[in-house]
């Protein structure tokens, strides 16, 4: 049994401009201990896909369609999306079973109270600890993150803390309450490569020893061949290849991950001239049912590919992809709902 299955989510954005659906569509799952990323470039709707996960989603936008069912840990389950936004049991689920580390630690934080005082009231909000018994907890994360000295952090305010160091706290205050999924949004961009990989390995060690899954949003390709498990590439708001991190590197089916492997450098791979996307994501707002991918892909078919939303179709096993390349056989549909 997966520990999340997210299924046919989509999320809406109703703008004057019209509806953005910046996710439209997506199902993913997370195993017990399994590492899975996301990838895709800038505007497919990974942030969005996330922030939905922990319904932190706030008009104009909205979950329109779609369940998340969360394999709790009293071994029951919940579709976190059937819960009222404001319910104690859908704040119980947020921090305490999926807990979610920002971009900029910056924005997790309060800027007016301790390091210490935030996390103490986090754990102190999901759990019946005592004063003293949080007070311990705290130091014990702060130390387990690698934040020297944690009696004096404990004290000092997020200005205080190098950005480094925030974001070791951000992470002690995301596994404050032993979550079972974390969802880390490009949880390194604004850090130093070094930082970023001690913070990565600090994940999988975490991961390893404390029974956590996690889904990894992210740009950086190293990252992904490293730490995860298992992939989602999105384009535009649907998955339109998953597979296996081996799978995916060593065969990527859908011309969109190809052309993302080659534009970026990778680990182990020698390459003399990194390929460019031409083009750039459209805005997703009135979309013809076409693959998204059709206007800026090398390979489209005439007829084909822009007569219908390709559905995702199992090569291999566990391999998906989104593209009538490998899926001859399939008519043109007309309409995305049916897909
Ligand atoms: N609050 C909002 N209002 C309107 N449109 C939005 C809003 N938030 C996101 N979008 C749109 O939804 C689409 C998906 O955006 P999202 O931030 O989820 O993508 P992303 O893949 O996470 O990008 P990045 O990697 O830059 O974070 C984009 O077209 C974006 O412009």
């Amino acid at each position: 049994m997966n520990l999340l299955e997210l299924q046919d989510l989509k999320t809406y954005f109703f703008t004057d401009e019209g509806v953005v659906k910046a996710v439209d569509g997506v199902s993913l799952s997370v195993g017990e201990r399994e590492i899975v990323g996301v990838i895709g470039e800038s505007g497919c709707g990974k942030s969005t896909m996330a922030h939905s996960l922990l319904r932190l989603i706030v008009p104009p936008g909205e979950v329109v369609q779609g369940s998340a069912v969360l394999s709790r840990k009293d071994g029951g389950t919940t579709d976190v999306f059937s819960l009222e936004p404001d319910s104690a049991e859908l704040r119980s689920i947020r921090g305490n079973e999926i807990s979610m580390i920002f971009q900029e630690p910056m924005t997790s934080f309060s800027p007016v109270h301790t390091i210490g005082f935030q996390i103490s009231e986090m754990i102190g909000l999901h759990t019946d600890l005592k004063p003293a018994e949080i007070r311990d907890r705290v130091l014990e994360l702060l130390a387990r993150v690698g934040i020297s000295s944690p009696e004096q952090r404990y004290d000092e305010y997020p200005h205080q803390l190098s950005g480094g160091m925030r974001q070791r706290a951000m992470i002690a205050m995301a596994l404050g309450c032993k979550p079972r999924i974390v969802v880390a949004d490009e949880p390194t961009t604004a850090l130093d490569v070094t930082i970023q990989a001690q913070i990565l390995e600090l994940l999988k060690d975490l991961q390893e020893q404390e029974e956590l899954s996690a889904i990894y949003i992210t740009h950086n390709l190293g990252v992904v061949a490293e730490y995860v498990d298992r992939v989602y590439v999105m384009y535009l708001g649907r998955v339109v290849e998953s597979a296996s991190t081996e799978q995916l590197f060593e065969k990527p089916l859908h011309p969109y991950t190809q052309k993302l492997l080659r534009s970026v450098p990778r680990p182990g791979k020698r390459v003399d001239r990194l390929d460019v996307i031409e083009g750039s994501v459209p805005t997703p707002i009135g979309l013809p049912p076409q693959c998204g991918f059709v206007s800026r892909c090398p390979s489209a078919l005439e007829g084909i590919c822009d007569g219908a939303v390709p559905a995702l179709t199992e090569v291999e096993e566990g391999h998906f992809v989104r593209c009538f390349l490998y899926d001859e056989q399939q008519e043109p549909k007309d309409d995305w709902a049916d897909v």
